[in-house]
C-alpha cells in the first residue's frame, strides 16, 4: 500500500498531534512521554507500533482508547473526535462511550481484563448484557459461543482467571474484547508474558480473526519479527515520538 493510497482513503482511527506530560519524580518536573504523536489506521488494516522500552506505546494506547487524557492533540475514530483542548457536553460523552465500544483492547496482561471476584464466564456475560442489551438467558448461550470461538471449552465459564493458564486467560481475554465486534483492537503486547509455544497459538488467534471479521488491529510490541508477520503498516516509536513509518507491500 502507497502513502497516495492511505491519504485518498478515510481513516478508522486517526491520531493526530498528540501529547502527554507526567510529572517527574526525579526533577520534580515534568517528563514528556508523548509529543505530537500522529498515526491512521484504515478500517480492516492491521498497523504494528514498535519501539524500545519506555518509549511511549502504551501510553498512547492509552490515549486511544480514552483510559487516558493527552495534553494536546485529537483523537477520531469512526468519524467522532475527542480533541484535548475541547470540552464535552454529557449527551456528546453518552455518544463517544457508544462509538468507543467498538474499539477494545487486549492488555500484556489478561488477568487486567477481569475482576479476580468474578468467572470469566460473568465478566463476558457483564459485556453482553450492559454493551449489547442480550438478556440472562441468550447471553449465557453467547458466552459459551465466545469460548468456543477462542478455543476454550464452554465449562470454563465457571472458572476465575487466576485457575487458567497465563494462555487460556489470553483466551478468555480475546473473547472478552470480541463481544461487540469491534472495528479496531488494540493489541498492547498481547503475547509477551506467555511462553514461545503459547505466544504462537494465541498469534494463530488472532490471525484467524483477521480473517473472519473485518477487524482493523493495531498491534504493539518489542519483537520485530512478529510484528512483520502480522502487519502490512508499522510506525516505530522513539521517546515519545513517531519516528518512521514502514511499509510492507508483501501482504
Ligand atoms: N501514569 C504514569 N505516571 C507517570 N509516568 C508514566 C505513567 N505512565 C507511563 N509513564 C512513563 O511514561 C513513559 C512511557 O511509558 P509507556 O508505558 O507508554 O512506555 P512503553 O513504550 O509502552 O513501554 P513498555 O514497552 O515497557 O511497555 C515511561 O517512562 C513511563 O515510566
Amino acid at each position: 500500500m502507497t502513502n497516495q493510497a492511505l491519504d485518498s482513503a478515510e481513516a478508522l482511527l486517526s491520531v493526530q498531534g498528540v501529547s502527554k506530560t507526567y510529572p517527574d519524580p526525579h526533577s520534580k518536573g515534568e517528563f514528556q512521554a508523548l509529543s505530537n504523536a500522529s498515526i491512521d489506521v484504515m478500517p480492516g488494516e492491521c498497523v504494528g507500533l514498535i519501539g524500545p522500552s519506555g518509549c511511549g506505546k502504551s501510553t498512547l494506547a492509552r490515549i486511544i482508547a480514552r483510559l487516558e487524557k493527552a495534553d494536546q492533540g485529537s483523537v477520531t475514530f469512526c468519524g467522532q473526535t475527542v480533541a484535548a483542548d475541547k470540552k464535552l457536553s454529557l449527551e456528546a460523552k453518552r455518544n463517544l462511550r457508544k462509538t468507543w465500544l467498538g474499539m477494545q483492547m487486549i492488555f500484556q496482561n489478561p488477568e487486567a481484563s477481569f475482576s479476580p471476584s468474578m468467572s470469566i464466564g460473568d465478566g463476558i456475560r457483564e459485556g453482553l448484557v450492559y454493551q449489547e442489551g442480550y438478556d440472562r438467558k441468550s447471553a449465557k448461550k453467547r458466552v459459551s459461543e465466545l469460548l468456543e470461538a477462542v478455543g476454550l471449552p464452554a465449562s470454563y465459564a465457571s472458572k476465575r482467571c487466576f485457575e487458567l493458564s497465563g494462555g487460556e486467560c489470553q483466551r478468555a481475554a480475546i473473547a472478552r474484547a470480541i463481544i461487540a465486534s469491534p472495528r479496531l483492537l488494540i493489541c498492547d503486547e498481547p503475547t509477551s508474558a506467555l511462553d514461545v509455544t503459547v505466544q504462537a497459538r494465541i498469534m494463530e488467534l488472532l490471525k484467524e480473526l483477521r480473517k473472519e471479521t473485518n477487524t482493523a488491529f493495531l498491534f504493539i510490541t518489542h519483537n520485530m519479527p512478529l510484528m512483520s508477520e502480522f502487519c502490512t503498516r508499522a510506525y516505530t516509536m522513539r521517546a515519545g515520538t513517531i519516528e518512521a513509518e514502514l511499509i510492507s507491500d508483501s501482504k
